[in-house]
């Protein structure tokens, strides 16, 4: 039986399997390539074993194991069956073959005896004349079978043959002679083989008696037949390695062998079961037996040759024979298990796919599930557009969208033109054009679509082209519309409020930012505001991209400290507070005051939003104010009050200054410090003064705590706001008393004498100029006189310039006492004075008297005593006298005048009064 045969209708059903398999799969990857199913599925087959999918899997192949064990010992029934057949089948061939070998020993030794009987009753007719070469050459005997023929006569001398060259051989000790000699018997005898000493060949001798009418011995005639004939025969037959014919006389003798193993000519069997068998009558039959010759185990058939003394063994090898059946029961096998494998194989493979199509359909079943959740969660509705019908297909979902029942909405070309936005038709086209061509694989189009109420409904299209006719033209288009109404009002709110926040920016005047530092170090600025940009004149990709331009502007002064502050706030993630300054490029310097908060991104970097300010302004003012501070406590005692005079801030110089204490002034009126010695029109007056010019200056007298008064320089300057309103005054109080008698003292230098304190030579040319000047105005005479004292060196020299000092000092309270109130005395130096005397009337002759009574009355009052307690003294003096008539004469001239008579009253003899151009 052919295993391929046998197994055929599993490889078929397998094979049906496999197809039907390969179809649904094919079925699913083009579901797939849809995307229809989950990308994913592949990987996670590999990866998730579910038992649930596992046992319908484990109940189909334990029908595939039940099954192959049932083919397996459906296989081993098979080969069993196949044994006993192919067992019988050898038998049979064993004896057909044992039949053949006997029916050709039969035909053989039939056409032999034939021969024989030929040449033996030819022989009685001819005697030794008798040409048995001239018989074999016309074929009368088959030389094919007969190899030689001859006659033996009654004494065993072989007389004649067919090889006429054959001389007389006494064979009269060959079993085949005496066995005739012995029987009278006309039977065949057939000898054993022996061997031809000429040819070497092994013959086998049939001989039968030849006698006389009267039954005596007349000869043997003898037919040699080749055993070659035989074991050529049998050669041709196929009995394996090990396979064995044998033709065998029923004594045991072997006539002819043929075997691969060993020759076994010239041998007799000694107890052949074939023997035995044929001795109890059985002329055929099986029997195993170990050859005594070659020691191989055979089979044996054996037959006996019909009409004949012989039987015939054919037989095979039982170890080739049952090698070549293990070995076709290990072929046998083999493909029971390769089938056995093939379909576990295939079983597996059909587990494999039938697990994948779970899969893909479970899959397929969520991603179903999923797009239906998805399409059903709102906003998404499936259209489809047949170009060459020119209409489309839209599901409940996107009419529904639009605002209609199912089936309500037209959808020819013209109805989707009519209710696309007007603005949206060229966008449409020029996006759907190379869709069309495929030039474009996917079509993505934000598009308005007239709701069922008149409405715009905000939708994005996408879609594909899936269906193309042979020209490439597009036929068929599938896709979505999902609904961006919602999204768009948010863009706009979003919109709306990016643009509130960007005008707000704008708006602040300040730098909004948003700084970014990399975990690398690398930093720039996400966000910077327009007053950001604007300030450094860099775009928003500029410091996108790096922070340093930015930083660039720093001053160096700044640099590290900027830096520092950064990494600690980044670092801390601590805010970021800093006022530093910037370097713009002209060379100015500007102020910044910066805030930040910094957060940490998930990538490492960090965030830091923040805002700087221009504080350049503030700075100014601080400084300017740290500038006034220090002005403020500067020595001059200051007072800050407000609108209504209270004070609201003193200095330390104020407290110094008045004696009262900070908390003592403040909150009190700025009359606190009031001595009382200005009356209240001086107040009036002042606050008008401040009122109308906003500042006043003066002298002022004050009060400190201790009521000691003081001359106060007072300055009171008006702070008003931008809208001129009062606000504040300041006060600035310097107690000049000290200074005041320091320019007295001074003054007092500059014109009085210092040891008389009469006016000296400079008051007293101002006193003359004034009096040249009322000379003019009031036309009253004046008179200048020069008074010297007499011999005034005498007294020093004599007593000291002490005493000369008190002398002096004396005369000079005596000249005063002569004259009046309008008059000066003056000294212009040494024992030198002046006497001007004022308002001498109109007349000149009354005035010059009134001159020379004065003179007169002054040498007088000189002569009296004066207080020198050591010093007994009398003094005199000289006079000159000029009077003043000319209103435009110079001092200078006047002195010179009163000088020159005072020389004339010397030279006269001292003690005397001259008068000028008089004497
Ligand atoms: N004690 C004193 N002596 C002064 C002062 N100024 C000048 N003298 C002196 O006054 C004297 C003036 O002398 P004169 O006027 O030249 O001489 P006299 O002695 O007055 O002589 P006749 O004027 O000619 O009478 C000098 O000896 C000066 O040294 C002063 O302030 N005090």
């Amino acid at each position: 039986m052919c295993p391929s045969v046998a197994d055929q209708p599993l490889w078929v059903f397998c094979a049906v399997v496999m197809v039907a398999r390969l179809r649904r799969i094919k079925l699913l990857h083009r579901l797939q390539g849809q995307n229809l199913v989950n990308p994913q599925f592949k990987k996670g087959f590999f990866l998730k074993f579910s038992w649930k999918l596992l046992l319908p899997h484990g109940v189909v192949w334990l029908g595939v194991c039940v099954t192959m064990a049932a083919f397996l010992w459906w296989n081993h029934l098979v080969m069993q069956k196949e044994w006993q057949v192919n067992e019988q089948a050898t038998r049979r061939e064993l004896s057909n073959l044992s039949r053949l070998s006997q029916e050709h020993a039969r035909r053989t030794f039939y056409a032999a005896d034939q021969a024989l009987q030929l040449v033996r009753t030819l022989y009685l007719r001819d005697g030794m004349k008798l040409d048995l070469a001239a018989l074999v050459r016309q074929s009368t005997l088959d030389t094919g079978i007969v190899h030689q023929v001859g006659i033996m006569d009654a004494y065993g001398i072989y007389r004649l043959s067919n090889w006429p060259a054959t001389p007389p051989v006494d064979l009269s000790d060959r079993a085949y002679f005496k066995v005739h000699v012995v029987r009278a018997a006309d039977e065949l005898f057939v000898s054993a083989p022996e061997q031809n000493q000429v040819s070497g060949k092994w013959m086998i001798q049939l001989t039968r008696r030849i006698h006389h009418p009267d039954g005596v011995l007349a000869g043997v005639a003898m037919v040699s037949v080749d055993v070659d004939y035989f074991s050529d025969f049998y050669a041709s037959l196929d009995l394996g390695e090990q396979g064995v014919t044998t033709l065998a006389g029923l004594n045991g003798e072997v006539l002819a062998r043929r075997s691969k193993v060993a020759s076994g000519m010239g041998i007799k069997l000694g107890h052949a079961p074939a023997m035995d068998l044929l001795a109890q009558g059985q002329r055929e039959g099986f029997f195993e037996h170990v050859s005594p010759i070659d020691r191989v185990e055979r089979l044996h058939h054996y037959r006996q040759v019909t009409g004949f003394p012989l039987f015939i063994t054919v037989a095979f090898g039982l170890q080739e024979y049952r090698a070549y059946k293990q070995s076709e029961q290990r072929m046998r096998w083999g493909m029971a298990a390769l089938g056995s494998v093939l379909l576990l194989s295939l079983s597996a493979l059909f587990s494999w796919h039938r697990m994948r199509e779970q899969r893909y359909f479970h899959e397929l079943q969520d991603s179903h599930e999923r797009m239906n959740l998805t399409l059903d969660s709102g906003g998404v509705g499936l259209w489809e557009w047949d170009l060459a019908q020119g209409h489309f297909w839209v599901d409940e979902r996107l009419e529904a969208l639009l605002g209609f029942h199912p089936g309500e909405m037209a959808v020819g070309n013209s109805d989707f033109m009519h209710r696309l936005h007007p603005d949206d038709t060229v966008t449409l086209n020029r996006l759907l054009s190379p869709v069309l061509k495929g030039d474009v694989p996917q079509l993505v189009l934000e598009h308005r679509l007239r709701h069922k109420d008149g409405h715009w409904v905000w939708l994005t299209a996408r879609g594909k082209v899936v269906r193309r006719g042979e020209d490439g033209r597009a036929l068929r288009m599938v896709g979505t519309d999902v609904d961006r109404t919602e999204q768009k009002r948010l863009e706009e709110a979003a919109r709306q409020s990016q643009d509130l926040l960007q005008n707000l920016t704008d708006q602040v005047p300040a730098e909004l930012f948003q700084f970014k530092v990399h975990p690398d170090g690398h930093s720039c600025y996400p966000y910077a505001s327009k007053h950001f940009l604007d300030f450094y004149g860099l775009t928003l990709a500029q410091v996108q991209s790096d922070a340093s331009l930015v930083s660039a502007w720093q001053h160096p002064d700044d640099v590290a400290m900027i830096k520092q502050s950064i990494i600690e706030s980044v670092t801390q993630l601590t805010p970021w507070k800093l006022e530093y300054r910037l370097r713009l490029p002209d060379g100015r310097v500007c102020w910044r005051n910066g805030h930040a908060v910094p957060q940490k991104m998930a990538d490492g970097s960090v965030v830091c939003y923040g805002v700087i300010f221009d504080v350049t302004e503030r700075k100014l003012v601080e400084q300017e104010l740290s500038v006034a501070a220090v002005a403020f406590e500067s020595s001059s005692a200051m007072v800050v009050s407000d609108s209504q005079q209270r004070i609201l801030r003193v200095n330390q110089a104020f407290v110094v200054l008045t004696g009262y204490a900070v908390h003592e002034a403040v909150g009190r009126f700025s009359g606190l410090l009031n001595s009382g010695r200005q009356d209240a029109a001086f107040y009036q007056a002042m606050w008008q003064v401040i009122g109308e010019k906003g500042y006043w200056e003066g002298e002022i007298w004050n009060r400190r705590q201790n009521g000691d008064v003081f001359l106060d320089w007072l300055s009171i300057t008006v702070v008003k706001d931008a809208q001129g309103c009062v606000t504040n005054y300041v006060s600035v109080h310097s107690d000049i008393t000290l200074r005041k008698r320091t320019e007295e003292e001074v003054h007092k230098l500059a014109f009085f004498d210092p040891l008389t304190n009469l006016p000296n030579r400079r008051l007293l040319q101002d006193r003359l100029q004034q009096l040249c000047a009322a000379r003019a105005r009031n036309n009253q005479l004046a008179a200048v006189l020069f008074v010297d004292l007499d011999r005034f060196k005498q007294l020093n020299d004599t007593h000291g310039h002490d005493q000369g000092d008190d002398l002096l000092i004396q005369v000079a309270q005596r000249l005063q006492a002569c004259v009046r109130e309008v008059d000066t005395v003056a000294r212009l130096g040494g024992d030198e004075f002046v006497v001007v005397l004022a308002q001498l009337g109109e007349e000149l002759p009354q005035a010059q008297a009134s001159a020379l009574w004065v003179a007169q009355k002054i040498l007088k009052l000189l002569a009296e005593p004066f207080d020198l307690p050591r010093v007994g003294w009398t003094l005199s003096a000289s006079i000159g006298v000029t009077m003043v008539v000319e209103p435009r004469v110079l001092p200078e001239d006047l002195l010179k005048q009163a000088d020159g008579a005072m020389y004339v009253a010397k030279a006269a003899g001292r003690n005397a009064v001259r008068i000028w151009g008089v004497v």
